[in-house]
């Protein structure tokens, strides 16, 4: 699994407009839309939930990637996957039961990702590696878009790589917060093979080059 894949997270699109720019999306090179879901416990702010899951849903085909940032996220994934999420990835930091977390969220059908705050170390995830689709670096304090890059991500990115290349298995390598040209390339050559971008691609002249700029990073 060495491709990359660019993973647009809606957060910063234009909510007013959101049929629009997921129309935009589904005509670029992104293979994923990242949706960012925050209730304003486990982080301060609120973002959205599933009605707007299900309007995105509604005119894609694009593989959703869903980021919960919630406390006990336990107590909505069957109505994230009923809204048409693909991949769900909740924190190690909000869930006490991580195992059966993702248990829950492999027999519901979706691919199962966890995510690790700045301050998280990766050696964390040692214990559960073996059991999930996706490490989601942040590199960013969770909960807001159009935050500086935390450069110490990179660190973990390597570290993380090298977990997954233990188990022998295909495990996405994502990283979320701040990216942009500047960082992505050596992300990319510490092993991180999806990149969630939001300002950098929506603030853009042009978002659709801004995601094949970011896609030709890999070549
Ligand atoms: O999870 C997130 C914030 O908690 C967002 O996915 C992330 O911040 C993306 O936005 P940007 O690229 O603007 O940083
Ligand atoms: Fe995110």
């Amino acid at each position: 699994m060495d491709k990359l894949i660019i993973a647009p997270s809606v957060l910063a699109a234009d909510f007013a407009n959101l049929q629009k720019e997921t129309m935009m999306l589904n005509a670029s090179k992104a293979e994923w839309i990242h949706i960012d879901v925050m209730d304003g416990v486990f982080v301060p702010n609120i973002s959205f939930g599933f009605p707007v899951l299900q309007a995105i849903k509604k005119h894609t085909s694009k593989f959703l990637d869903v980021h919960l940032m919630i406390e006990k996220p336990e107590r909505f994934l069957k109505q994230f996957a009923d809204s048409g999420a693909n991949m769900i990835t909740v924190h190690l930091e909000a869930c006490p039961h991580i195992h059966r977390t993702i248990q829950e969220i492999k027999d519901l059908g979706c691919l199962a990702g966890i995510a690790i705050n700045p301050g998280t170390p990766v050696s964390l995830l040692k214990d559960v590696i073996n059991d999930i689709d996706l490490v989601l670096i942040m590199s960013v304090n969770p909960g807001f878009g159009g935050q500086k890059f935390i450069s110490h991500a990179v660190n973990k990115v390597r570290e993380a790589k090298s977990m997954i290349q233990l188990t022998g298995r295909s495990i996405y390598l994502e990283v979320d917060g701040g990216v942009a040209l500047n960082n992505a390339e050596s992300l990319i050559e510490a092993g991180a093979n999806v990149l969630v971008a939001g300002s950098f691609v929506f603030s853009s002249a042009n978002p659709q080059e801004t995601i094949s700029q970011l896609l030709h990073l890999a070549d």
